[in-house]
């Protein structure tokens, strides 16, 4: 147990990132006192007002009455911007700023970022380095802590946690946005429960939307709830029937959206074209559910006359980007240009856009779903909640009057349900169950999650303690095991967790990052017309390695050898070339480096940056292709398909066509699988990680081929019962014609012993 890091033996400031020593006594006398001078002279004011600042001497009050207090406050009302800098000013005028550390979480990176910059802003030159956001793969962190404010997003305060459960140093935690129920913010409310019993100087704030508030009150022992209406310059609401009435269409067409929630994109550009003709001036704002339906708008858009002038701005924003590009959204276009944007429900709260005048709404986002028969999550598109409607609609008019094109007639939006389902309740639990294990080792899941505001079902939760179990990270007793207190580490699916922590062990390190990277983030620009040049391309670069997985690693190896050898014009070709999203590269570039730390703070690596160097120790065994296989293997069992000669098709049997099998019955693989139609697979295994379901079928979206010597040596499936070898003989010759393999693998594996419990 030697090897084992323990992840609580040094406490990390939040607010800084680095080894958290309290003040001395006279170290705060002299900050605060030095706040205080700094905030007199500064005086900041408030720029605008908001309805918030007449509450503030009620929400102060509120939060030196009650430890927790719930800030129920309409849309526009200020809270976000205004009430984390009210708590700071109060404390610094008050003298005694030095204690005062606030963590206000967002539910995305876009809001985060952008709120930090205007709390600076408002505060201006001489206060801003009170402020500070960190967000996934960013951190501009506050100068010092000690009267400091940082914006962050929920998954990186659920990290700070494991290094400073008790959130030692912290004054406030602000929660921004909590009706929107995902499932890291009831994680989070869970364990700030526990935090406010065992830190007495901490105090939370929750802030939501009006609606059911008092649920949220009474899981907080009946917190007060603070009350604040909200302002917003008057919207005027336009639903289907009026859109295509205004745009001249029969209302037959009103027809175009019964079937469900499909979205007709190219009655979404009509709308906007229509707007850009007859509409006031003032910047779109469209929300659409996916990447593909922005793509498939932007091109629809440029495809017409009207939109190739250069006098529209077109700008995309989703969570791919970078924190760079989805700045664009805020800046105002030349003078005679319209702004349009087209965005996912990433836009849809907190952040304001100051020039939006029109929002359309195509009236559908996507959503996790999970099927406990098939044990299958999919990605689905679903009509929103009309909480949602309201929250997008409040986008237009924060900062003058507006319109809301809602793309859904009024009797729909009458049938859509009034909240949101919380994540929770309709998601797979592993990686919940894993952050459970993390932060209280000693509870069992159930117990542990049925602590959280809307507890999962149990079944939900055996099930997902079993996969735990399954892939060796929880122990019988659902203790975590040496591996899973490594695979605690990595921030990202479990599964992927352990492939990273094998590929340390494996010394294949690099290549098995960008995989898991790749699977976090598609670098490929994938929309519904690119999907056959996408295909195509991955084809090239597959050549006969019959594996989806080996393609990220290569496309990402290239690339980088790209950035770094070849000039801008053969950069672009080679993006060009494959299909390749510029922004998602960069994004996967940063979870490399940042799973590379994660592979370093779980003592696997000397050190991050080793990781990435091909000559590196850690990339030894990195261009062995078969071995890259074996660890993918290793690391995503039991996620096994067998493929069986013959199948039943239509009532007949056919011998020559194939079929797959998972453990949960048949499966088909997906259109953008390389594997997918290959008449003669090398083996008769392959594994996988991501699949989805259609029309009652399960698609299995990636997967690789596996030989069956790693199967063997790997893991504990048995392939004499499965029929791959009939005498042993067979599996004696077989084993030497792939000699070269087992001595690989036969020399690093006493090292996975290390992960014996
Ligand atoms: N970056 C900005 N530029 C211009 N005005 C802004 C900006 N940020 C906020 N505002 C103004 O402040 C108002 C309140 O913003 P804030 O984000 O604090 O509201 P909120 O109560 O949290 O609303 P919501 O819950 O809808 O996000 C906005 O409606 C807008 O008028």
């Amino acid at each position: 147990n030697r090897y084992i890091p323990n992840i609580y033996t040094i406490i990390y400031d939040a607010i800084t990132g680095r080894p958290y020593r309290p003040l001395s006594e006279h170290q705060a006398l002299h900050l605060s006192a030095r706040l205080q001078d700094q905030w007199e002279q500064a005086d900041p004011g408030l720029h605008l007002a908001l309805p918030v600042d007449a509450h503030r001497q009620r929400v102060i009050a509120a939060v030196a009455s009650s430890r927790v207090v719930v800030v129920a406050g309409e849309t526009g009302c200020g809270k976000t911007t205004r009430i984390p800098r009210f708590l700071l000013e109060e404390h610094v005028r008050g003298g005694v700023g030095a204690h005062c550390n606030v963590l206000v979480t967002q539910p995305r990176r876009i809001s985060a970022v952008s709120v930090a910059h205007r709390v600076a802003q408002e505060l201006g030159p001489a206060l801003k380095h009170c402020v500070g956001y960190q967000v996934r793969l960013e951190s501009r962190p506050p100068a010092h802590s000690g009267g400091s404010m940082l914006f962050l997003t929920v998954g990186v305060l659920l990290k700070k946690l494991q290094s400073n459960p008790h959130l030692e140093g912290i004054s406030h935690v602000v929660v921004d946005e909590v009706h929107e129920r995902d499932i890291n913010t009831d994680l989070l409310l869970a364990l700030l429960r526990s935090c406010l019993k065992e830190n007495p100087h901490l105090r939370v704030l929750l802030m939501s939307a009006t609606g059911d508030n008092h649920r949220l009150a009474h899981y907080f022992g009946d917190c007060p709830i603070v009350r604040v209406p909200g302002f917003m310059h008057p919207v005027q609401d336009r639903y289907l029937e009026d859109v295509l009435r205004d745009m001249g269409r029969p209302s037959v067409d009103v027809r175009v959206r019964s079937d469900g929630a499909s979205l007709d994109h190219h009655l979404v550009a009509d709308v906007i074209e229509h707007i850009d003709r007859h509409g006031e001036p003032g910047a779109v704002l469209c929300f659409l559910p996916g990447w593909q339906d922005i793509r498939s708008v932007q091109e629809n858009l440029e495809s017409r006359t009207r939109f190739s002038s250069g006098s529209q701005m077109i700008v995309p924003l989703h969570s791919s980007l970078s924190v760079a590009d989805q700045q664009v959204v805020f800046q105002r276009p030349p003078e005679g240009r319209r702004k349009i944007v087209l965005a996912t429900n990433i836009a849809e709260t907190s952040i304001t856009i100051d020039d939006i005048v029109h929002v359309v709404d195509a009236g559908t986002h996507k959503e996790h779903s999970y099927d406990p028969h098939t044990k299958v999550s999919c990605l689905d598109t679903v009509w929103i909640s009309r909480s949602n409607v309201t929250q997008r609609k409040g986008r237009a008019g924060r900062c003058q009057p507006g319109h809301s094109y809602h793309l859904f007639t009024r009797r729909q939006m009458e049938a859509l349900m009034p909240f949101p389902v919380p994540e929770i309740l309709r998601t797979p639990l592993e990686s919940l169950i894993m952050q459970a294990k993390i932060h209280s080792p000693n509870s069992k899941a159930v117990d542990f999650l049925s602590q959280v505001l809307d507890s999962p079902l149990k079944e939900a939760v055996r099930d997902g303690v079993q996969s735990l179990q399954d892939i060796g990270v929880l122990d019988k007793e659902e203790s975590l095991t040496p591996l899973g207190r490594r695979v605690a580490f990595m921030s990202c699916d479990p599964r992927l967790g352990k492939l990273l922590v094998l590929s340390s062990v494996f010394r294949c390190v690099l290549p098995l990052l960008s995989v898991a990277a790749c699977l976090t983030r598609d670098p490929f620009h994938n929309s519904l017309q690119n999907r056959a040049l996408v295909k195509k391309a991955k084809e090239t670069v597959s050549g006969s390695s019959y594996s989806d997985y080996l393609i990220f690693s290569r496309i990402i190896q290239t690339w980088r050898k790209v950035q770094h050898e070849g000039n801008r014009y053969q950069r672009d070709k080679f993006l060009e070339e494959h299909i390749l999203s510029r922004s998602s590269l960069r994004f996967i570039n940063g979870l490399i480096s940042q799973f590379s730390e994660n592979l370093c703070e779980a003592e696997l690596v000397s050190r991050g940056s080793e990781c990435q160097s091909p000559e590196s120790v850690y990339n030894t065994h990195s261009e062995q292709d078969e071995l890259l296989k074996a660890v993918l293997l290793a690391g995503l069992y039991p996620n096994l398909i067998q493929v069986m000669k013959g199948s039943v098709l239509k009532g007949r049997f056919r011998p020559n066509s194939v079929s797959l099998r998972t453990a949960s019955g048949q499966v088909l693989l997906h259109r953008s699988s390389v594997n997918r139609g290959q008449e003669k697979l090398p083996s008769r295994w392959l594994t996988f990680f991501g699949a989805v379901k259609s029309s009652g079928m399960v698609f299995i979206r990636d997967s690789s081929v596996v030989h069956p010597l790693a199967l063997l040596l790997l893991t504990d499936c048995d392939l004499t019962e499965t029929g791959t070898f009939s005498s042993l003989d067979q599996l004696q010759l077989f084993m030497f014609n792939y000699n070269s393999i087992r001595i690989t693998l036969t020399r690093i594996y006493p090292q996975l012993l290390l992960f014996s419990p």
